[in-house]
């Protein structure tokens, strides 16, 4: 090959870098659609004909053909036989009956609802301000509140994103001086469902708004700890439970500014006991971005997008647990999955 031709390759890889990444949009649209429709639990572990396809899911059979292939493009199908399709691994979680299902998360997040609020996204950047609000006249927890259709699709999201973080907390955290757990935002009751089933002693409360805790009752009765842990509704910001000893708050931060963010801080400083523990479950930012976690710089974007919130670096959270009143005992970057555990105690260190 001449200088000239490997010059001319890699300018072709650096124009399709770049025209793939413009093209995530139709990536997500294409996996929501796909997810909307059900397409994975059709294709279940076979080879499936998009002819079979189209008419178990009542869609038209060259335009689902055409999806099926851009599936298969960004890894979600394989095409073995024209116009025949399996799922690969990675779209195997789109099966409703996976146990590492993301189908509801799929759903929510591809949803018209939080895609709509994204065309705001340039509000966001040049005014601050949240998109949501701009494009629905409210903020995202109120939307919530009065569309029970989209409250349930968003605690099943959020259920389903938090069980791998939620098992490798149960699994990797010292449980054992506690007597009861708070799940400060702990909407449907996933991540004590996944602590408390091998720890008969231990009793729990899921704390989150009435319309995030609606689902915790039948999650805690599937666990069978519906008689050792109880959901309550209310408002983390005036009336937090004062009788737990651990409190845990995962991925609650990132929905809040830090005005907001420290006054929940001092709500939880002000209610719990000064002897309790407090966790803090969630990402935590590197100080410079790159490629080697994107997953925190969307979360972050769609933050700014949805909530007005943000994700923190440690240094961030160290300054607002120390402003708030609390003493970091200790960072543990990644220790509940993909998310890191922040353990702190009231007062003073101790
Ligand atoms: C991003 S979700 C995280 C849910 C859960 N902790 C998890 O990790 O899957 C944030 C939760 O905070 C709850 N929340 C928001 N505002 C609240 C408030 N003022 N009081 C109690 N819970 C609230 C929401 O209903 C939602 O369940």
């Amino acid at each position: 090959m001449t200088t000239t031709e490997t010059g001319s390759t890699e300018k072709m890889d650096l124009r399709a870098a770049l025209i793939e990444r413009i093209g995530g949009y139709m990536t997500s649209h294409s996996i929501g659609v796909a997810a909307e429709l059900g397409l994975a639990d059709l294709l279940g572990d076979g080879v499936r004909g998009s002819e079979e396809l189209a008419a178990a899911s009542g869609t038209h059979e060259p335009s689902l053909r055409r999806l099926l292939r851009t599936l298969t493009a960004v890894g979600i199908t394989v095409e073995p036989e024209a116009g025949r399709f399996a799922l690969t691994e990675v779209g195997s979680q789109l099966r409703s009956d996976s146990p590492d299902s993301l189908r509801a998360f799929s759903r929510m997040f591809c949803h018209p609802v939080v895609l709509r609020a994204w065309l705001g996204l340039e509000h966001s950047v040049t005014t601050g301000e949240r998109a949501f609000d701009h494009v629905y006249g409210k903020d995202f927890y109120s939307y919530l509140a009065e569309d029970g259709r989209t409250s349930e699709l968003f605690n099943e999201a959020m259920s389903e994103e938090s069980r791998i973080a939620a098992e490798r907390l149960a699994a990797g955290y010292d449980f054992s001086g506690f007597e009861k757990v708070v799940d400060l935002g702990g909407g449907d009751g996933t991540l004590l469902a996944a602590v408390l089933p091998d720890r008969p002693r231990l009793r729990g409360v899921v704390f989150d708004s009435p319309s995030g805790v609606a689902e915790a009752p039948a999650t805690l009765e599937r666990a069978g700890i519906a008689d050792r842990c109880e959901a309550r509704a209310g408002d983390f910001f005036r009336d937090i439970p004062a009788d737990g000893d651990l409190y845990v708050i995962k991925s609650v931060f990132q929905d809040w500014g830090d005005e907001a963010s420290r006054a929940l801080l001092r709500s939880c400083r002000a209610r719990i006991p000064d002897t309790a523990t407090l966790l803090i479950v969630g990402s935590v930012l590197p100080e410079t971005a790159s490629t080697d976690e994107p997953i925190m710089f969307f979360t972050d974007l769609n933050m700014l997008v949805n909530s007005g919130g943000r994700e923190r670096t440690e240094r961030e959270f160290r300054a607002m647990l120390e402003e708030t009143g609390f003493t970091v005992r200790s960072v543990r970057l990644g220790a509940a999955g993909p998310l890191s555990v922040i353990e702190a105690v009231p007062g003073a260190p101790r």
